[in-house]
């Protein structure tokens, strides 16, 4: 820059000093040049090309352009020029010539090196056109690209603007023209022969110079004159110009670092391995999303297949949802049949195992019958030996007596016939008075034992003792024994080996059927309608036939307690009604289990009382009597003695679907809770205005079990539900413990079942306990402790049940 400077910008000083003219137009060319040299040089582009668009197109007016622009090096000495056109022009060529060939430089092709030359021309002085010529051709020619940018100024105003550089051949005929118009000096001079020049010179030379010489006087004034009107135009055209320049130069620096900033970041981003990186992730990132709609495609494919088979599927569903509602209607059926068949399995293998005892006590019959018979046989064929000789002594005293007869014959002949018969007949009724006071008497007893139990208050219990199952184990021989009499009993002790005797109200045999043991506690359910608060409970370890006993199986002969009871009762409240008795019945059943109470009705949504779902608890009513309140209750119909048995058929039917059970090794289908059925009496008498309430409780207890022998320990819900099982049941012995040694507090509370039954329990009603018992010698470990159980509950004296009778006439 700096170089191209010194080169290149004519000396300020000569143009202060010169003429204003000259100062003028240096000021014009100067300013711009100077600052699009500065420009150029920083763009990297073409100063010259700049330039000379500039020089011509702001600051020289194109009628200056053959007077003034040609002499590039007009500012070249310290001379102070004439202001005479033609020396002017002379003085500017022969300043530019001399410039130039002082500071032409150029690039040495072999060094590549920047020097400085003088041109040969300039050495010698031109002679013709042809030097000056050569001289400039060699010039721009041995000029380096910064070199050529010095061009004169005569090129760059012979340019074309927005046109750039002309070529060569143009560019020579361009500057020859402008040379020779603007030289007549070294036209005149020249040795070039050609004739248009010397015909020139000739006219400048000779008359017509000082016409000429006018004409450029008076162009130099009008010259003058435009110069005059150009520099009042100039100040604001150079303020615009400095102000597009200022702005163009912000502007241009701005976009320079915007440029670099873009080449540096450019760089950056190529040399960046991370854009490499993500180039190669975008190609797999394509590739992958052509794979995509690949499998976008042919997921829509199997998507249209899907969704026709899934048409096709759901056709089918809808089939088989139509068969399925059927096969679930036949289900349904099956299931009912399952139930019953069950119910027949088990009825067929009590009637069985009843069967088997009934047989097995045929079998001791027939051999105590045999053994009696071969007995008497002996002791007749005795007696009747004893009898041949007795009767060879009789026939040999009977001659004897014969003899004698006939000797008192004739003594009888005298006594009187109807004093002996009269004798008879006295004799026959008193032995018909002594039989009917027997039966009395039989009578009496029976009613003076009810009476005594009465006011001792005891709780009843009753033994019974199952028969042999098919699975029990194959020593059929029982510990147990029953005495012949139905009230005593012994079991051999393991531990021991001897006897222990025991003595209850009633001592079932094995082979004592339902209806026997229904006809023993009829009694009981008879005290229901009577307005007792009756219950009726089963205990025993599990598998002994409690359920058997309670509830039974089927509606035959092995139906149990509770469907005979409800029969009687409905039978009993049908024959009270000729007595104008009006009984109203409602059931409930329920279960404890888990020490948590379970509506087994709740399925049944007849229930008026019900509150589905709603949790049940125990209170106590306005009377001070138990009830269970939430739970279902359903009324029973009177009216019909058959409607009524098939409402309780399918109220045991549901509640034994809704029954905890599970299969234990003691019992395929063991109890693991405790189930009670409630029944509420009410009966009202029209004739006399008295009403009764009383209540049926018929209890089936969960079994107690040995967890070792049950197995129960295996399965942590049975092991619960035994534990449960286990202390609910303890509960009991203990309130009936107290019960016995008369303890001033009965903790009925410990346990749902206690507190529930406590009306039952403590004195108010009537309670029958069953023991049942296993008849195998493995159980009889449990069967003892039953018996021991049954022994202390025996033992309990309760007050006088109170029987709950109102009477609303006097
Ligand atoms: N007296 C009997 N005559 C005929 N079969 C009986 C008799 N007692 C019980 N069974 C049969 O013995 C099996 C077990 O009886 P059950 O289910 O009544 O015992 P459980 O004491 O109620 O047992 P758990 O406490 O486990 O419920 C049943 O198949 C039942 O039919």
């Amino acid at each position: 820059m700096a170089s191209f400077h010194e080169k290149a910008t004519p000396t300020h000083g000569v143009f202060r000093g010169g003429s204003s003219r000259y100062n003028t137009l240096q000021t014009r060319r100067e300013t711009p040049y100077k600052r699009v040299k500065s420009g150029a040089d920083e763009n990297n582009e073409n100063p010259a090309e700049l330039s000379s668009q500039l020089l011509i197109d702001r600051t020289i007016p194109q009628s200056l352009h053959r007077t003034y622009s040609a002499p590039n090096g007009w500012n070249g000495g310290d001379t102070i020029l004439e202001p005479s056109p033609a020396r002017d022009r002379r003085a500017m060529l022969e300043d530019w010539r001399r410039r130039k060939g002082r500071h032409v430089t150029g690039i040495d092709s072999t060094s590549r090196k920047r020097v400085k030359r003088i041109p040969s021309s300039c050495r010698a002085g031109y002679h013709n056109r042809n030097d000056l010529q050569d001289t400039h051709s060699s010039t721009i020619q041995n000029k380096s690209y910064d070199d050529r940018d010095e061009e004169t100024p005569i090129r760059k105003h012979l340019a074309t603007p927005g046109q750039g550089k002309l070529g060569s051949a143009r560019r020579s005929s361009l500057m020859e023209k402008s040379v020779l118009s603007s030289t007549p000096e070294v036209h005149r001079k020249g040795t070039h022969p050609s004739s248009s020049n010397s015909a020139l010179v000739d006219t400048i030379d000779d008359a017509g110079f000082q016409s000429q010489m006018e004409r450029m006087k008076r162009r130099l004034e009008q010259l003058e004159k435009e110069k005059m009107d150009l520099s009042m135009s100039k100040a604001p055209l150079e303020a615009r110009i400095r102000q597009k320049e200022d702005a163009w130069m912000k502007e241009r620096a701005c976009l320079m670092q915007e440029v670099q900033c873009s080449r540096l970041s450019l760089r950056k981003i190529q040399n960046d391995q991370d854009v490499w990186d993500v180039r190669e992730k975008l190609r797999a990132s394509e590739e992958e999303l052509k794979s995509t709609r690949l499998a976008k495609t042919s997921l829509e494919k199997e998507l249209h297949a899907t969704k026709i088979e899934l048409d096709c599927l759901e056709r089918n569903n809808n089939k088989m949802q139509a068969e399925y509602d059927e096969i679930a209607a036949q289900t349904s059926d099956n299931r009912d049949a399952e139930i019953k068949l069950q119910v027949l399995t088990e009825e067929h293998m009590a009637t069985s195992a009843a069967l088997n005892a009934v047989y097995a006590e045929l079998d001791a019959t027939k051999a105590r019958a045999e053994a009696t018979i071969s007995e008497k046989d002996e002791r007749l064929r005795k007696e009747i030996e004893q009898l041949r000789f007795d009767l060879s002594v009789m026939k040999t005293r009977a001659n004897k007596v014969q003899l004698d007869l006939n000797k008192s014959i004739q003594n009888v002949e005298d006594e009187d016939e109807a004093v002996l018969r009269a004798r008879i007949e006295e004799r026959d009724q008193r032995i018909i008075e002594l039989e009917a006071e027997l039966l009395k008497g039989e009578k009496l007893r029976r009613h003076m034992h009810n009476c005594i139990q009465e006011l001792r208050g005891n709780i009843r219990v009753f033994v019974r003792t199952r028969p042999f199952l098919p699975g029990d184990e194959q020593d059929k021989n029982s510990p147990i024994n029953i005495t012949p009499d139905g009230e005593s009993m012994s079991i051999i002790d393991r531990r021991s080996g001897k006897p222990l005797n025991f003595h209850f109200d009633k001592v079932f045999l094995p082979s004592a059927g339902q209806e026997t043991v229904f006809q023993e506690v009829s009694d009981f359910v008879q005290s229901a309608l009577d307005g007792y608060n009756v219950c009726l409970f089963s205990y025993g370890q599990t598998g002994s036939g409690k359920t058997h006993t309670m509830q039974g199986c089927g509606n035959g002969p092995m139906r149990g307690i509770i469907p005979r009871a409800v029969e009687q009762v409905l039978a009993q409240a049908n024959n009270l009604s000729t007595q104008k008795w009006a009984f109203t019945l409602s059931a409930s059943f329920l279960e404890i289990y888990n020490e948590g109470l379970k509506d087994l009705l709740v399925s049944i949504h007849s229930g008026q009382n019900s509150i589905h779902g709603q949790k049940l608890s125990i209170k106590r009513d306005n009377e001070s009597k138990m009830f269970v309140q939430g739970l279902t209750t359903v009324p029973i119909d009177t009216t019909s003695s058959s409607e009524a048995k098939r409402q309780l058929e399918a109220l045991m039917m549901v509640a034994a679907q809704s029954r905890s059970v599970a299969s234990t090794k003691m019992n395929s289908q063991s109890s693991r809770s405790h189930s009670i059925f409630m029944m509420q009496l009410k009966g009202f008498n029209e004739d006399t205005g008295a009403s009764v309430c009383g209540a049926l409780n018929l209890c089936d207890l969960a079994g107690s079990e040995r967890l070792d022998r049950s197995e129960a320990n295996f399965d942590s819900a049975r092991l619960k539900e035994t534990q449960s099982i286990n202390k609910s049941l303890s509960c009991l012995g203990v309130v009936f413990n107290s019960l016995a040694i008369g303890a001033s507090h009965i903790p009925y509370r410990n346990s749902k079942l206690t507190y529930l039954l406590q009306d039952c329990l403590s004195g108010d009603g009537k309670a029958l306990m069953f023991v049942n018992l296993s008849p195998t010698t493995e159980s009889s470990g449990e069967s003892l402790c039953s018996l021991r159980f049954a022994q202390r509950v025996n033992q309990v004296e309760l007050g006088k049940a109170t029987k709950n009778i109102a009477y609303t006439k006097t």
